[in-house]
């Protein structure tokens, strides 16, 4: 036997027992992930495995391992956070796949939607759920996912993106940092108005108030009123309420026909936004992932490595199990900097073997992997 030979069959035993042991610590790691969903505790936890890694560096005989004892040990919790995703993931998707479905009666349901009465968030609320008794409106985004996370509503209704302006992107932020699922999607035609008091006309206002999307969305009519001052409010319905309020015909808001009608006032210029087929995509969104047999679409958040070709290595995965990406959405990193996250939403239903496969796969490939929903794709306004 060589010299080298002898070093190799030492290695040899070395990795038979790291092998033995990594075996046995997944072993326990799923059993931890069984306990985590069976007590509704979160897959991570950062302070254990800072305990983990410095636990094990005092263990070491030559501390000039320590750094790379470190990166051992922050890839071998790295797996394992994988493995239990993945378990957690799987257990989500059967236990609501068997038993859940947004609800068709809805009169015991506590449902909440962004903006105040006369929303456009309201009326695709509306749309989708019927005719709600009770709904609970939320000033901002973060209102009405704090009040879903507390229990204090069943389902938000969200905007998500516009066919103008494109997606919201902290609608889309939120979803995924407060740990929230998609059951639903629903598509309005949106027409925005010029709309004030009684008395009030192009030559008299001086100040218009609107979401920021109000604006965006009627930039081109905006641009002939340099003179206007465009002061931006919680959405478009509140600022309509709150030119009411004002009563003085200085002031203006954009928003919809049916805010008007609500907050009793009148349209000064109608159909201001750039695009006639101006139309906005919403989201229900609750804590529960829930989906059935007849859902068609499923949105996937995902990292997207420092590395080159990680993008195509991943996106691949779709093209090859014959899966058709409906969007795409890169959006920074919450923690980091220039470390992106990646929204895909796609076709298919997470019963499905292809797309298992797929999202098995991308998930192997990146470092941070969540599901957002699977569910019915509505029909999109043309
Ligand atoms: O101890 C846990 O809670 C685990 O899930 C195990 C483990 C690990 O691999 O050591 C994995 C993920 C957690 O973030 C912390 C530690």
């Amino acid at each position: 036997m060589s010299e080298l030979e002898r070093y190799r069959a030492k290695i040899d035993e070395i990795d038979r027992q790291l092998t033995k042991l990594f075996e046995e610590r997944l072993h326990i790691v799923n059993d931890i992930c069984q306990y985590k969903i069976n007590n509704d505790l979160p897959v991570e936890n950062q302070k254990r495995e800072e305990e983990v890694v410095n636990k094990n560096i005092q263990y070491l005989d030559n501390k000039g391992y320590s750094e790379q004892l470190k990166r051992f040990f922050y890839h071998t919790i790295e797996i394992a956070k994988q493995v239990q995703y993945k378990k957690v993931r799987e257990h989500k998707a059967k236990n609501s796949l068997s038993h859940n479905t947004v609800s068709s009666d809805i009169t015991h349901l506590n449902i909440g939607y962004y903006g105040v009465e006369g929303s456009f968030s309201e009326e695709a609320m509306l749309k989708y759920f019927g005719d709600v008794k009770h709904a609970k409106n939320f000033v901002e985004f973060e209102d009405v996912f704090d009040a879903i996370k507390n229990g204090e509503i069943d389902y938000g209704v969200v905007p998500i993106e516009n066919s103008s302006t494109g997606t919201i992107s902290q609608v889309l932020d939120l979803i995924n940092n407060r740990g929230l699922y998609i059951n639903g999607e629903t598509v309005l035609k949106i027409n925005q108005h010029l709309i004030g008091i009684q008395g009030t006309n192009l030559d008299s206002i001086n100040e218009v108030y609107s979401h920021p999307q109000g604006f965006e969305q009627t930039s081109e009519f905006l641009r002939s009123y340099r003179q206007w001052k465009l002061t931006p409010f919680h959405s478009t319905a509140d600022s309509v309420k709150l030119v009411a309020e004002l009563n003085d015909p200085t002031k203006a808001a954009i928003a919809s026909q049916r805010a008007a009608e609500i907050y009793n006032l009148n349209i000064i210029k109608e159909n201001i936004n750039n695009k006639t087929g101006n139309s906005t995509r919403f989201f229900i969104i609750s804590k529960n992932l829930i989906a059935n047999d007849t859902c068609d679409k499923i949105s996937v958040v995902f990292s997207l490595e420092h590395k080159a070709g990680t993008l195509y290595h991943l996106l691949r995965h779709f093209a090859e199990n014959d899966i058709n990406m409906m969007k795409i959405e890169s959006r920074p990193q919450e923690f980091g900097n220039w470390k992106y996250l990646l929204y895909v939403d796609f076709e298919g239903n997470i019963e499905e073997a292809r797309v298992n496969k797929a999202l098995g796969l991308i998930q192997q490939g990146c470092e941070y992997f969540r599901l957002l929903g699977c569910y019915k794709q509505c029909d999109l306004l043309d």
